[in-house]
């Protein structure tokens, strides 16, 4: 937006609330308008009580930094935020085709067109995140939403500045973690590029490729690199290729 929107104080007066999206980690997601624009918008509301004790307030400041700064179009923007007694409102951009991980457990898996032009998407997103300094090191299926053109948009809060020693608490699925960070020693940009991986083969094969039932198991798989490539769905050996490589 323009300048003077980013200094704008902005206030629940300020929108007409819609429909809820759905639930996010720290509460509800609606759908918004704002009254002065009739621009649409997805308005994230977080209650401070639960970012309190689930002590991520600090996170959710830099995140919230990192996030209004990145303009791409594969990465889900943040127009603004505020907050009154109980909540903090983050306002974001509204993704129309909701999210993806739903479409993919809906089909299965994906071709490879669509798997190539969703990762080719994600590449470009993250060469500009690591141009900036910034690593997400949270990529997959549930951080993505799908824009009103089937654009991919990586929505996560999980951005993160360039940090080496910044520890990660295991919340969460291992399945996309890369070796150094499941043997949490330093990690760089490069944490991405292997979730990008795991990524491509969970949308072509409609699982992760070191999913186990157990999460020691799943860790061993990953820091042995245990790449298996299933015989179905039939993958082209050039898309085999890429995922091992990467
Ligand atoms: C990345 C992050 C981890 N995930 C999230 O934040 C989630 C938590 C809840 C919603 C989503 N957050 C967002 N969702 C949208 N768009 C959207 C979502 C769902 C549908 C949908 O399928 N229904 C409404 C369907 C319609 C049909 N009925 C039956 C089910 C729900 C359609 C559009 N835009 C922006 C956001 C954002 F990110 F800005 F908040």
């Amino acid at each position: 937006g323009s300048a003077a929107a980013e200094k704008k104080r902005w206030t629940l007066n300020d929108f007409d609330i819609g429909k809820p999206l759905g639930r996010g980690k720290f509460g509800h997601v609606y759908l918004a308008r704002e009254k002065r624009s009739n621009h649409i918008v997805a308005l994230k509301v977080l209650f401070k009580s639960q970012l309190k004790q689930s002590q991520v307030e600090h996170q959710l400041r830099r995140e919230v930094e990192i996030q209004s700064h990145l303009r791409h179009p594969n990465i889900l923007r943040l127009y603004g935020y505020f907050y009154d007694q109980k909540r903090v409102y983050l306002i974001l951009e509204y993704a129309a085709k909701g999210e993806l991980y739903k479409e993919l457990q809906k089909c299965k898996y994906f071709s490879e067109r669509r798997a190539a032009t969703y990762i080719a998407s994600l590449a470009r997103a993250l060469i500009y995140c690591h141009g900036k300094h910034v690593i997400h090191r949270d990529i997959k299926p549930e951080n993505l939403l799908v824009g009103a053109q089937g654009e991919l948009k990586i929505a996560d809060f999980g951005w993160s500045v360039h940090t080496f020693n910044r520890r990660r608490t295991m919340c969460g699925t291992l399945d996309y973690l890369p070796p150094e960070m499941v043997e949490s020693v330093e990690h760089d940009a490069n944490v991405d590029i292997w979730s990008l991986g795991v990524l491509c083969y969970e949308f072509l094969y409609g699982m992760p490729p070191f999913e186990a039932k157990e999460h020691s198991d799943t860790y061993k798989r990953i820091v042995q690199v245990d790449l298996k490539f299933p015989a179905k769905p039939i993958v082209s050996s050039a898309a085999k290729d890429l995922i091992s490589q990467v």
